[in-house]
């Protein structure tokens, strides 16, 4: 059904929330669930409504109906929501259903968020964070991102806020004209400096400018119930590709952030780049797909190098994407040994190529591997390393840290409950032992008395 329509919003939808656990350790974070985020008179009834963060009227596009599917009434497919104060001066235009963005608001991503990172309160800006690099022109690539000191692997060099965030089905439902003109509504409904932000950057792909902006510069995520999203950031906009990149970025449900993270040590005037492809694609996958998505043609150190180097870095991804699908195969079917193994060599595989991911991450896997087998000790070592690897992450996001410390006191809860079930099977088997004594003693004295003292093996056997 094709969306054709452009209307302000009457408040009609019913819909259910779809909170979503960031994280299977937070199961009880969300404590109400709030209304499709249509209408605010509907917010009322709630014990604990949330805050309503809409700057300006939601307007939605209807499903057209058919012949077949005549229009309901709750026929509403996508709405745009603006709230122009988030995150400072920054804000966003979301376009989505309407179910999604009440999830949006459940999950805190709208709260204002001045300082993050615990006890040592940083300042919640988007862009460099401690000055971490500049934009700049880069050679045969247009702007790009260059360090202006060392970050160190691990270290987290950008922060960035989405201006836009749109649901693919509403691009692909919605037909050309409709779409374009909401997406626009809702750039026109940011801040000034965001605006222009946004209309400045690199529309390389061609054709209509913000159908251009956006296949330029968009990153796919997920929002709700796994429903896939682009995602405008402006600042990660001016990163470049490199096949073997320097950094990564990690996307938060929980606040929209997106925060950069350096995979290896990055030096002063080095370039930060990320993969737009996946790293475990084949180097001519790699191509095609940028080519493809992006219409350039890649010139990355590793597009350049020579063939050895290149064929090593093949086998190594290949490696990559075989021991992830062993990974996650192997941790399903139960099979902990052969996980604990892959996600060791995994690891090794990975620091080869230069592309560790976060090791908080990795410990966090093993630790859990290591529960599932009940190796209690080494869960608990294993939870540490990740504790103290998320503490000095100093993510804007904190459910990784919190997760980290719920699961060290579930592991002493496991430890305890096992042992108190050991304890349990040991004692009731020394009382089956002594049962069984007690009865085979019976047994010697009655045969012992039926025979006057004589003992022999066939009588014995008669027992
Ligand atoms: C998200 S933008 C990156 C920032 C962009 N250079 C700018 O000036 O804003 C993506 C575009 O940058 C260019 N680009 C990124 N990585 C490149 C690379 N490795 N080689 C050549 N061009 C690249 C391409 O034009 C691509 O479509």
């Amino acid at each position: 059904v094709a969306a054709t329509q452009v209307r302000t919003i009457e408040p009609t939808v019913p819909g259910t929330c779809l909170v979503q656990a960031i994280n299977p350790f937070l199961r009880t974070v969300y404590h109400h669930c709030p209304p499709p985020q249509t209408d605010i008179k509907r917010i009322r009834p709630y014990r604990n409504p949330p805050r309503y963060p809409w700057t300006h009227p939601v307007r939605c596009l209807k499903a057209a109906g058919s012949e077949d599917t005549p229009r309901k009434a709750y026929d509403i497919r996508y709405c745009l929501y603006s709230d122009a104060t988030m995150g400072g001066l920054h804000g966003l235009s979301l376009i989505t259903a309407p179910e999604i963005a009440a999830d949006v608001i459940s999950a805190d991503a709208l709260e204002d968020r001045p300082y993050y990172g615990g006890s040592r309160q940083r300042v919640f800006v988007p862009g460099p964070v401690d000055g971490a690099y500049t934009v700049k022109p880069t050679p045969g690539k247009g702007l790009g991102v260059v360090a202006t000191r060392k970050i160190v692997q691990g270290e987290i060099a950008m922060l960035d806020l989405p201006a836009l965030l749109l649901s693919k089905a509403f691009l692909e439902d919605a037909a050309p004209l409709p779409r374009r003109r909401l997406i626009r509504r809702g750039l026109s409904q940011l801040p000034a400096a965001t605006q222009e932000r946004v209309y400045a950057l690199s529309t390389s792909t061609g054709g209509d400018v913000v159908d251009a902006i956006l296949g330029t510069n968009t990153i796919s995520l997920t929002l709700g119930m796994n429903q896939m999203h682009l995602g405008l950031y402006p600042e990660l906009s001016r990163i470049n590709h490199a096949c073997n990149p320097n950094a990564y970025y990690r996307f938060s449900h929980r606040t929209l952030t997106v925060e950069v993270v350096a995979y290896r040590d990055i030096q002063p005037g080095e370039e930060i780049t990320i993969s737009y492809a996946q790293l475990t694609q084949s180097r001519t996958e790699r191509r095609l797909f940028l080519q493809n998505n992006w219409h350039f043609n890649c010139s990355c150190s590793l597009c350049r190098a020579d063939v050895d180097s290149v064929t090593l870095s093949e086998d190594r991804r290949r490696d990559m994407r075989k021991l992830q699908s062993t990974l996650v195969q192997a941790s399903r079917a139960g099979d902990y040994d052969l996980a604990l193994l892959t996600a060791e060599t995994l690891q090794d595989v990975t620091e080869a190529e230069g592309v560790t991911p976060l090791r908080a991450e990795m410990y966090d896997i093993i630790a859990s591997i290591h529960l599932d087998m009940r190796n209690f000790n080494q869960a608990v070592r294993y939870g540490q390393l990740a504790l103290e690897a998320w503490e000095k992450f100093d993510s804007v996001d904190d459910s990784q840290l919190v997760a980290a410390r719920w699961f060290l006191a579930f592991v002493e809860q496991a430890r305890q409950q096992d042992q108190a079930e050991r304890q349990q099977r040991e004692h009731d088997e020394a009382e089956e032992a002594a049962m069984e004594d007690s009865l085979e003693d019976f047994f010697y004295l009655s045969r012992r008395r039926r025979t006057g003292g004589r003992e022999s093996n066939a009588a014995e056997l008669e027992w």
